[in-house]
C-alpha cells in the first residue's frame, strides 16, 4: 500500500493525487512513529492505542489544541479513507466495460470522505477525478493477472477490508471518536 500510494502510478496522475498521496503517507508516518516510539507498546492494536490515548488526555476531542496529530485522529482520517477505498473497489470489481472509473471514484467519494472535506478540498478533488484514467489501466495497476483474476482477487479482499473498517467504526463510536478535530 505504502509503495503504491507513493509510487509511479500515483505521481503520474497530476498535482492532486500528489498531494493526496503524500497526506496519507504522512498519516501513515505519524501513526508508524508512535508505533516505534518509548509508548509504542500501547500502539500495538487500535484498541490499546485508543485506551492508553483517552486514559491519558493525549487527544483533542472537541477542538484543535495540544495533540493536534493524536494516533486516534490521525487514524480517523485513514478509517475514512479506507471507506472509500472500500466503496471504490467494490464498484470496480461490479464495473462494465463501459464504466469510467471518474464516476465510480467520484460516487464512492461523495458518500464518505467528501462529507468531512470542505468546499475547496471538494472541488478540486472532484475536478481531479475527471483526469484519472480508464477502468483498464486500474486493473493493470493491481499487478493480480486478467481481469477475471482482478475481479476475483476483490471479491476476496473486500469483505476482509469491510470487517476491519467496521471493527474500526465500532471502536469510535463507542468512544464516541467519529467527529475528532
Ligand atoms: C487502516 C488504515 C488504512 C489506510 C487506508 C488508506 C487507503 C488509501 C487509499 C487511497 C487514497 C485515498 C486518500 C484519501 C486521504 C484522505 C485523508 C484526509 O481526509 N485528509 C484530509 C484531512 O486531513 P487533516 O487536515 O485533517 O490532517 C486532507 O485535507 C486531505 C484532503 C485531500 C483528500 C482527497 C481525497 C480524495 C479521495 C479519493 C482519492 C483518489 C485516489 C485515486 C487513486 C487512484
Amino acid at each position: 500500500m505504502w509503495a503504491w500510494l507513493s509510487g509511479p502510478f500515483m505521481n503520474s496522475l497530476g498535482s492532486v493525487f500528489s498531494f493526496i498521496s503524500k497526506d496519507v503517507v504522512s498519516k501513515i508516518q505519524i501513526i508508524e512513529n508512535f508505533l516505534s516510539g518509548e509508548n509504542g507498546s500501547h500502539y500495538a492494536t487500535i484498541q490499546s492505542m485508543v485506551t492508553y490515548e483517552l486514559e491519558n488526555d493525549l487527544v483533542d476531542l472537541t477542538k484543535r489544541g495540544s495533540h493536534p496529530e493524536s494516533g486516534c485522529r490521525t487514524l480517523l482520517r485513514l478509517h475514512r479513507a479506507l471507506h472509500w477505498l472500500e466503496l471504490f473497489l467494490e464498484r470496480l470489481r461490479t464495473s462494465t466495460e463501459d464504466s469510467k472509473t471518474s464516476v465510480m471514484c467520484s460516487d464512492a467519494y461523495n458518500e464518505s470522505l467528501a462529507q468531512h472535506h470542505p468546499w475547496l478540498i471538494r472541488k478540486a478533488v472532484g475536478m481531479a477525478f475527471c483526469a484519472l484514467p480508464g477502468r483498464d489501466t486500474f486493473f493493470e495497476v493491481m499487478n493480480a493477472g486478467d481481469h477475471t483474476q482482478v475481479v476475483a482477487l476483490l471479491g476476496e479482499s473486500l469483505p476482509l477490508i469491510a470487517e476491519v473498517y467496521q471493527i474500526t467504526e465500532d471502536l469510535y463510536a463507542n468512544n464516541n471518536l467519529l467527529e475528532l478535530p
